[in-house]
């Protein structure tokens, strides 16, 4: 088996990510996976002849490493708890196959670590046989005496405890299972014990060290499995809870939950152009595609008006969407962003034409800004013309975009003015239809003011990542010396 596992470096370092490999009972500690591949040496390497593997009981998806001699320990830690198992019973296994007569030769000196083992043995024994006692106390009658003729404290304790819980049928099968093994090897460990007095290191050796990691590896799989139920537990309790909580909130609000608006309901918007957006030698690029989609959907905002007033502003942007799609098409050159299209034409001296890509983005860029102010204006608590819709216009206007008109359509635009539509004809056009019809069925006084503020919130929402490409391209043209 082999993977990556976080390891814990210490509080300076904390977890640090490493390419662990296990084989032939060795696991090998890489850097990555990369010096693996490249057959770097390991940077550290671990003898599970050598190891107690510990459970972490409190964080799942966390175990140690705690070496036999002098007691290093290694932390480690995987992503998932699933992936833990999957170590645990590997290394588990690795351990408990550890042992054949071809490696008894390179065992750790018989005496002294034997010893150690049999002693974490017994420890972990009896800290899971007296949970082991708790069920076999319910699940098998009290009185039934231990087929073994031994009368170690392990058996005892197997009988004595006084902490009954209840189990199910599959649990009890999987206890007596456990209950089995743990007889067994107690059996062995008495025959080992035996063989002692005769001195026969070679037999005592292999019969306490298999028995011991038989047992092992027995135990640290109910604890897991302890571990796992108890964690199950957990979650379905915590499941129901936040299920009973989602439920109540909506039984709540359900008359305005499911709230919608145009900038609610966008396929593409904005935001999917800023998570789409790369950085290369620490510039932005922005994706080409995604952004043309986000100002397509954009153009749905005039549909919602009824009237022609708005036509040319309208046209004028999917103009600009168009003349980009044909440049890139032309182009074959595969652009994937709007940066790579600009710097191309003005590398070539190419930029200037009206049918240009940098011409169309910086328009079709100059239409977005002002957008953004207006929706920014008429929503803000704090500005001179929230809820007024032609101050909110002719104010972003001015400030982004009458500089770079001439006389006439500078009149054009103050002329069209004198039709903005108002406050509620907007309210009217941006909230879905249905929304309106249960809001106003509920004839609560004031839901006119619970739709307004939950607009108000999905209009904030749609401008935010509208403002981060807005500037990005702005911050594009000034570096060419193009006035945004
Ligand atoms: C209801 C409010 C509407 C008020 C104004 C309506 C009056 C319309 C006046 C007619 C103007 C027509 C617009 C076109 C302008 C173009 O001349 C200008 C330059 O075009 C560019 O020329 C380049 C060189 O030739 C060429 O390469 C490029 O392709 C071409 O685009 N274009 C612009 O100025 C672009 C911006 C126009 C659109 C800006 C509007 C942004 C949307 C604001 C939100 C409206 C909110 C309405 C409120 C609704 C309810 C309250």
């Amino acid at each position: 088996m082999e993977g990556e596992i976080y390891r814990w470096h210490g509080y300076l370092s904390g977890w640090g990510k490493k390419y662990f490999v296990l084989h032939n009972g060795t696991l090998s500690c890489f850097a990555s996976k990369v010096e693996r591949m490249n057959r770097k040496p390991a940077t550290e390497v671990y003898n599970l002849g050598l190891c107690e593997i510990i459970v972490d009981h409190v964080t799942p998806t966390q175990f140690e490493l705690k070496g036999t001699i002098g007691g290093k320990v290694c932390s480690l830690k995987t992503d998932t708890k699933d992936e833990r198992q999957q170590w645990i019973k590997s290394l588990g296994s690795a351990k408990a196959c550890l042992l054949d007569t071809s490696t008894l030769g390179f065992l750790p000196k018989p005496s002294e670590d034997s010893r150690l083992l049999t002693s974490q043995v017994s420890r972990e024994v009896e800290e899971d046989t007296s949970l082991v006692a708790s069920f076999e106390s319910v699940a098998i009658e009290p009185n039934e005496k231990m087929e073994q003729s031994g009368n170690g404290s392990l058996n005892n304790l197997l009988l004595s405890s006084d902490n009954p819980s209840i189990v199910d049928e599959p649990e009890q099968t999987n206890i007596l299972h456990l209950c089995d093994v743990t007889k067994t090897e107690i059996a062995n460990l008495e025959e080992a014990i035996t063989l002692l007095s005769t001195n026969e290191i070679g037999k005592i050796l292999l019969k306490v060290e298999t028995s011991c990691r038989a047992l092992l590896a027995a135990v640290e799989e109910k604890k897991l499995t302890l571990a796992e139920d108890e964690q199950e537990a957990q979650d379905t309790q915590l499941a129901q809870d936040t299920q009973l909580a989602q439920e109540n909130q909506l039984a709540q609000d359900s008359h305005i939950d499911n709230f919608s608006t145009f900038f609610s309901s966008q396929p593409t918007n904005f935001r999917h152009v800023v998570d789409g957006t790369i950085s290369r030698e620490g510039k932005p690029l922005l994706p080409a595609l995604i952004f043309l989609e986000a100002c397509q959907c954009y153009l749905r905002f005039f549909d919602r008006f009824s009237g022609t007033v708005m036509t040319p502003l309208r046209n004028d942007i999917e103009g600009n969407i168009g003349k980009i799609r044909k440049v890139m098409k032309d182009s074959g050159k595969g652009y994937d962003y709007l940066q790579e299209i600009v710097d191309h034409e003005i590398s070539r001296k190419q930029h200037t034409g009206p049918d240009t890509a940098t011409q169309a983005l910086l328009w079709l860029n100059r239409a977005l800004s002002v957008m953004c102010r207006f929706l920014k204006n008429v929503v803000t608590s704090d500005s001179a013309t929230k809820h007024d819709t032609g101050a909110s216009f002719i104010s972003a206007y001015n400030e982004l975009l009458a500089k770079h008109h001439n006389w006439m359509v500078q009149k054009l635009f103050k002329v069209g003015l004198k039709m903005v539509p108002s406050y509620e004809a907007f309210q009217q056009s941006m909230i879905d239809q249905q929304c309106w019809k249960e809001g106003e069925a509920t004839g609560e006084v004031g839901w006119l003011d619970v739709l307004d503020d939950k607009m108000a919130h999905h209009v904030m929402q749609y401008i935010e990542p509208m403002g981060v490409v807005v500037e990005q391209l702005r911050y594009m043209y000034t570096t060419h010396n193009i006035d945004p």
